[in-house]
């Protein structure tokens, strides 16, 4: 488990966290979402121990990362993949932070074959793929066997068979009873992933909850139906009380309606339906709704580009 506690960190006049608490349970993999600048590196470096909170406090199962012994054997992180010593072989990079955490030897080995890299294990760092490097920093994430892992965007930059086999990495990790924190600007792919969810603005703590009522919560439910006889279900609807809003492609939309409702009420009358469908927003757009006030820096286009959708408009 680890605990934050009103954790804040200050750089000038720059307050990166803002008195954040929270805690990341066991036996979940548990997200850690924000725009950019919203202060997850910083958090998870002071997690870490690597920046000192301006205040606050940081707990891993209870005690302070000052005072771990073999802190590798307590939590493992990847925060950045490129931060290796790029004339050292793999094993030796893995060598090097097993013997300054009485990890045994053996145990290289074993983390090496886990993340499938024990083919390349004699080379050196600096020849590796982007992938390559981000299965050495799992590597050394797994070389203490903790009970509490970390991983700081760790899909950056790989391949869709490199995504799947970190997915199923950080999902068997947490079936196994251990804490599972993880960045990821790829809402897709953390929804996917993540049974729960802090999400952060500003450093500020914006939700805390599980995956199914963070959407559920920020996004918005509806029915779509399609149908040849439009205008008669808008009638019949609207004298039913139930609000129906056009949309394009000839389209209409019952917002928060009970498609069982809707499909009895156009039975009754005796009208063809050749969609009734109810949505749910994705993780994405229910993110896009939460933090777009919160978004640090904002992009200005007039018209976006079409692949763009209909995410990036703000409410209001
Ligand atoms: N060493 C530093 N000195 C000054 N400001 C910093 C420093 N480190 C981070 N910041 C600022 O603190 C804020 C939070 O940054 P941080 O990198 O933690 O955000 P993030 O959520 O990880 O962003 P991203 O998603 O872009 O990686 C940003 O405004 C950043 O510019």
């Amino acid at each position: 488990m680890i605990e934050v506690e009103g954790l804040t960190k200050r750089y000038g006049e720059k307050v990166a966290v803002n008195e954040l608490s929270f805690a990341v349970r066991p036996g979940i993999v548990t997200g850690f979402l924000g725009p950019n600048g919203a202060g997850k590196s910083t958090t998870m470096r002071m997690i870490l121990g690597l920046d000192r909170p301006t205040a606050g406090d940081v707990r891993i199962d209870g005690m302070h990362y000052d005072g771990l012994r073999d802190p590798l054997k307590y939590i493992g992180a990847l925060l950045d993949a490129t931060a290796v010593h790029g004339g050292r072989s793999a094993f030796n990079h893995l060598l090097c932070l097993a013997q300054s955490n009485g990890i045994p030897k053996a145990r290289v080995h074993e983390v090496l074959d886990t993340v499938g890299l024990t083919p390349v294990a004699r080379k050196k760092a600096k020849g590796f793929s982007l992938g390559m490097g981000q299965r050495l920093g799992i590597a050394g994430a797994l070389l203490g066997d903790p009970r509490i892992l970390m991983f700081d965007e760790p899909v950056n930059g790989l391949d869709p068979e490199g995504i799947h086999w970190i997915r199923n990495v950080m999902k068997s990790l947490a079936a196994q009873g251990r804490t599972v924190f993880v960045s990821s600007h790829l809402m897709s792919e953390m929804a996917l992933t993540a049974d729960h969810l802090v999400v952060i603005g500003q450093g500020r703590l914006l939700a805390d909850t599980s995956m199914a009522d963070f959407i559920q919560r920020n996004s918005r439910s509806y029915v779509r139906i399609r149908t040849p006889q439009r205008e008669r279900l808008f009638d019949v609807l609207y004298e039913a009380g139930v609000t129906v809003v056009e949309t394009g492609g000839g389209a209409l939309e019952v917002d928060g309606g009970k498609p069982e409702r809707i499909g009895e009420l156009a039975a009754r009358h005796q009208i063809v339906l050749h969609e009734l469908s109810p949505r749910q927003a994705s993780l994405e757009e229910a993110f896009m709704r939460l933090t777009a006030e919160s978004v640090e820096y904002h992009a200005h286009a007039e018209t976006p580009p079409n692949e763009w959708g209909d995410g990036w408009k703000r409410e209001g």
